[in-house]
């Protein structure tokens, strides 16, 4: 399909608790194929209650959820899983790595619970990612020798595994340092660039949201800007 890879219609949400309080209002926009979103605004704003709905994690909203030209709005749990394994791949602040694993079986694992690659296929992404990110000597390592910039690395070589439509991170940068923020910053501009990865970036860093294509702006549940970068 060659609409939007995401589109949000007026989504609204309220915690059942405080029902006369809403956490998101009327929130729209269209996320096109390519484009490198961010999501800016002060701790509280909704931001990650945002991403959780996108990511259809989150049922119980007001609106409608399209990804993929699809509506995700009312459909079964079953039918959002698979949306969710096929089309989205997640970079959170932690990078929730199985320390029990080696780095490559950490990447693959998402291919392997997909039938889209065979075994030694999805090896071979996970080796070209590794490669793509530079850091395939760490293959072999276990996910607690690495440093956190390393694993970072590593999460979202997992999360390029089945070759996703479109990458939500939730403050992936959130737990780095600067050099390690940049280093993941040119990661993402790189996907980006070379090769067409959409993505959907939270983010607290103002530096970081300036290097993206378009910057939504969010205060208090709504949406009170958005602007394309400088950048393109
Ligand atoms: N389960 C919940 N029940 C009730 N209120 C909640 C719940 N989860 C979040 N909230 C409230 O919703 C609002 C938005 O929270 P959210 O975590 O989406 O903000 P955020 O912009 O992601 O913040 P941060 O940048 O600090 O992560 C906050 O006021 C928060 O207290």
């Amino acid at each position: 399909m060659n609409g939007p890879v995401l589109e949000a219609r007026h989504i609204g949400k309220r915690f059942p608790d405080q029902m006369h309080i809403p956490v998101l209002s009327d929130i729209s926009f269209t996320v096109g194929r390519g484009e490198f979103v961010s999501v800016m605004g002060k701790s509280g704003c909704g931001k990650s209650t945002l991403l959780y709905i996108l990511s259809t994690m989150d049922t119980d909203y007001e609106g409608e959820l399209l990804i993929d030209g699809e509506l995700m709005t009312g459909k079964k749990s079953g039918r959002l899983a698979e949306v969710r394994n096929e089309k989205i791949g997640f970079v959170f602040q932690f990078h929730y790595l199985l320390n029990e694993f080696t780095v490559l079986k950490n990447v693959m694992l998402p291919g392997l619970k997909l039938d889209k690659y065979s075994e030694k296929e999805i090896e071979a992404r996970a080796m070209k990612w590794l490669d793509v990110l530079q850091i395939k000597q760490l293959a072999t390592k276990m996910p607690n020798q690495l440093s956190g910039g390393e694993k970072q690395r590593v999460a979202i070589a997992r999360a390029l595994i089945n070759d996703p439509l479109i990458i939500m991170g939730d403050e992936p940068t959130g737990n780095l340092d600067k050099k390690n923020s940049n280093i993941v910053l040119d990661i993402f501009k790189n996907l980006s660039d070379e090769f067409g990865q959409t993505l959907f970036i939270v983010t607290h860093d103002p530096d970081f949201a300036e290097h993206t294509s378009r910057i939504i702006e969010m205060e208090d549940g709504m949406i009170i800007h958005q602007k394309n970068s400088a950048r393109r």
